[in-house]
């Protein structure tokens, strides 16, 4: 059972291992397909250049790792990275599928402690992932080590709102629609987890904060979906 205060590492891995089968699923009936729109936004916002080394951090099924290297296209590569064994299966499975013509591999790792040298990538994403690391700063450390020069990173993530009327709409959301029909393939705790996890989320102003605290020269955060998600991007 999830520890409602603050699930621990092993906790979230065998989280995501048990909703990998329906994960896909699940986003686009839950955000009508727009989540499809805020991970196209945020790959933009990587600023991906065409033979680009991109990384995908928290990569999940793969959606941003396939979006990024359809831009770093056939004489680029991207790497997706997670700890999660059943979701990267599913991400090989999907790039088989999707982009067999594009350089797309998928490693077992840590965000904690990523499996790269320094200086590595020249762009990279993280979608719905630092919400989920036990240690955001370093986490943000790690982004940063692994990025070459100049290069940007653009994290994707939930949001409290600012407005009240959007944050009561949010609650309410996640709350009736959302936890109501994980409830009926008996993942009602594992979608309840949201909105905890979404409380203790730093704002995008001290998201701003963090990331120029691990070292990056220039961070900027852009509240998008009314403020229920935003994507910070940060420059090494
Ligand atoms: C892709 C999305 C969420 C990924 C995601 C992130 C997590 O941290 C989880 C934790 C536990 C279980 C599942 C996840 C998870 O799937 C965003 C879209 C899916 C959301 C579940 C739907 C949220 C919708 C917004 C709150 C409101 C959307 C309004 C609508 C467009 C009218
Ligand atoms: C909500 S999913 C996001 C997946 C994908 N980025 C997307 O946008 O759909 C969060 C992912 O973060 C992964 N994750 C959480 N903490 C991690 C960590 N410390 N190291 C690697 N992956 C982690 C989970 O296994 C899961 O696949």
């Amino acid at each position: 059972m999830l520890n409602e205060a603050l699930p621990d590492a092993s906790e979230i891995k065998a989280l995501f291992d048990r909703i990998a089968p329906v994960y896909d699923q699940m986003n686009n009936w839950l955000s009508l397909g727009q989540h499809r729109i805020w991970k196209q936004m945020t790959v933009k916002w990587s600023e991906p250049r065409p033979g680009d080394r991109g990384l995908d951090v928290c990569c999940g099924s793969g959606d941003l790792s396939q979006l990024l290297a359809r831009q770093v296209g056939k004489k680029g590569q991207v790497i997706g990275v997670d700890f999660s064994p059943q979701l990267l299966a599913i991400a090989r499975q999907r790039a088989a599928l999707t982009s067999p013509h594009l350089r797309l591999e998928f490693v077992e790792g840590d965000a904690l402690k990523l499996p790269f040298e320094n200086n590595t990538f020249h762009c990279a994403t993280m979608g719905y992932g630092l919400r989920n690391v036990t240690d955001i700063p370093l986490c943000l450390r790690e982004l940063h080590r692994v990025l070459s020069s100049g290069a940007k990173v653009a994290i994707l993530d939930f949001h409290q709102p600012q407005g009240q009327l959007m944050q009561t709409f949010q609650q309410w959301y996640l709350k009736t629609i959302v936890v109501s029909t994980a409830e009926r393939l008996g993942l009602t705790a594992e979608y309840a987890y949201i909105t905890p996890s979404l409380e203790r989320f730093p704002t995008g102003q001290q998201q701003v904060k963090l990331g120029l605290k691990a070292g990056f020269s220039h961070a900027i955060h852009y509240p998008i979906a009314g403020g229920m998600m935003g994507v910070l991007v940060l420059t090494k």
